[in-house]
């Protein structure tokens, strides 16, 4: 009975850009890193906290979380389309368990996940989502309102509560970039067309998909070139949160406020919610070490990408 923790930034980016090649490697040596810790845990479970951009959740019903039973990869930027693997009895147990802690976690019998949910277990387990059995939690990243940082550590930390006397190798997920202001739209200063699109754009037609994913190509081209009019970048507030990450003292996320990281860390940096439900899923099970940390900001991928690792105390 023991957990561990890999948390990763994302980007749908990564084979649709062109950082220089020492970006690339040392990327890629990053995810070499993790491919390694993960294969010598072993994990019988994954508890993989991901966010959505508007692929599989929407303003038709937002909620802050919500467990799979079922899910399905929905393909956008070419990620992982098809069936996971998860454990629907194990989803119905953990979901009663976090409930009856107070946290009101919504469940879906068809849930949708796109690439920021996939792309770690895609890493992990060369392109193959499925490879192992996974719960797949969304955790809401993008879209308002948000509930505040500490029911995010509480929610994490009910999740952890349910694992620490489980009798399974159990690894947590976090999937999220750090500071990032990616192209897209948010509803208080959308058109009426893309306010349809956050509400209803389930299942957008392929012509819609390519527009999208185009855009957000180019936008990235332009913002590795200096032209395009997005949010920098913050480096500073990405080593501080990781600071936090390594302390150990999860209390630390609570100071986090939304209003604050969109002004400061851009409005996609709410991803970092899924580390902190990581993190606090882990330290429910014992005090932890970090074990690995990569950092990098990455303009042609538009993110704070960071990748670590972490461990119970003497696990
Ligand atoms: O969903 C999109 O269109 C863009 C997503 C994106 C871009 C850059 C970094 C990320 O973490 C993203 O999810
Ligand atoms: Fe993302």
């Amino acid at each position: 009975m023991t957990q561990a923790l890999l948390c990763m930034s994302h980007s749908p980016l990564l084979d649709h850009a062109d950082p220089p090649d020492e970006v690339k490697a040392a990327v890629e040596a990053s995810f070499e890193h993790a491919r390694t810790f993960v294969h010598d845990f072993a994990p019988d479970l994954v508890v993989n906290f991901g966010p959505d951009h508007f692929n599989g959740f929407f303003y038709d019903l937002m909620p802050p979380f919500c467990l799979g039973y079922r899910a399905h990869g929905t393909g956008d930027y070419d990620s992982y389309a098809g069936d996971l693997d998860v454990p629907a009895s194990r989803a119905e147990d953990l979901a009663q368990f976090v409930i009856d802690r107070g946290i009101d976690l919504a469940i879906s019998r068809r849930m949708e996940v796109d690439h920021g949910a996939v792309q770690p277990m895609e890493i992990l387990y060369d392109g193959d989502a499925a490879a192992k059995p996974v719960l797949p939690v969304f955790v809401n990243s993008v879209a308002r309102p948000f509930v505040p940082m500490s029911r995010v550590r509480a929610f994490g930390r009910a999740v952890g509560e349910y694992f620490r006397a489980v009798d399974e190798r159990v690894l947590f997920i976090g999937s999220g970039g750090l500071s990032h202001d990616p192209p897209v739209p948010q509803f208080a200063t959308a058109t009426d067309a893309q306010r349809e699109f956050l509400t209803a754009g389930r299942h957008p037609t392929a012509e819609a998909r390519a527009a999208r994913q185009a855009g957000t190509i180019e936008t990235a081209r332009k913002f590795a070139a200096g032209e395009a009019d997005i949010m920098d970048l913050n480096p500073d507030w990405d080593r501080e949160f990781l600071a936090v990450c390594r302390s150990g003292r999860v209390e630390g996320f609570d100071r986090y406020t939304a209003d604050e990281m969109d002004a400061v860390a851009g409005h996609s940096s709410h991803e970092v919610r899924t580390w902190v439900a990581a993190y606090s899923a882990l330290r429910a099970c014992g005090a932890y070490e970090v074990t690995y940390e990569f950092y990098r900001p990455i303009r042609e991928y538009i993110a704070g990408f960071a990748v670590t690792t972490a461990i119970l105390n003497g696990g």
